[in-house]
């Protein structure tokens, strides 16, 4: 696997290695070892979440706070998604960025997603099942979020207005400079 730490700080993409043969491939899609030794991080994940959507789905932006916020390692089993994650680290210098990237069945890619960050993606293909491991167990009360089109986090979801389906959840997401 091949590690590559974003520019917004201890959020990395991972290329796991991919053994391809007449039968088709294998990779191991996370080694707990090889991902400390590589991003510097000891983690230890405790839930996975699957989650299947259409085309124009928008999921996000959401993250949980204060003891329940949750690391994540996202990636995608089928489709293609558009991957937005928001720094929302009170202390952090990229307090506010926001990192794009896509992750597909095909190109197999994932993205860590550190405690603090705001996390969303929009589905590319017809349909996207997404996979993710948490640290942290699901809190419900815990949980907070910022509506998907924020003006000032400017986030392109390359979804027509038109085709975009969000839960009425997120509709009623508040704005990022809402945040306390
Ligand atoms: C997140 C979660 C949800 N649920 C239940 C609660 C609701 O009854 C139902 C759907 O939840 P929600 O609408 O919050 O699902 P998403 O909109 O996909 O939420 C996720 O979307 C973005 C992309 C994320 O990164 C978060 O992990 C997560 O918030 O599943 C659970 O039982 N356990 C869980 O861990």
């Amino acid at each position: 696997m091949t590690v590559e730490e974003t520019f917004l700080k201890d959020c990395f993409i991972i290329k796991p290695s991919v053994f391809e043969d007449d039968r088709g491939y294998f990779m191991e899609s996370f080694n707990s070892i090889q991902f400390e030794e590589k991003t510097g991080i000891k983690t230890t994940f405790v839930q996975d979440n699957e989650s299947y959507s259409s085309y124009g789905v928008i999921r996000g932006l959401h993250a949980q706070g204060g003891i329940y916020a949750q690391a994540k390692l996202v990636r995608v089993l089928k489709g293609e998604v558009l991957d937005v994650v928001v720094d929302a680290r009170k202390d952090s210098a990229t307090y506010g960025e926001k990192f794009e990237i896509i992750l597909s069945a095909k190109n197999k890619l994932q993205l860590f997603v550190p405690k603090g960050f705001l996390h969303g993606f929009a589905v590319l293909s017809e349909t996207a099942t997404f996979f993710y491991k948490c640290d942290e167990f699901y809190k419900k009360d815990s949980e907070f979020g910022v509506i998907y089109n924020d003006a000032d986090l400017n986030i392109d979801w390359q979804i027509p207005l038109e085709k975009r389906i969000v839960s009425e959840k997120d509709k009623g997401l508040p704005l990022f400079s809402s945040l306390s």
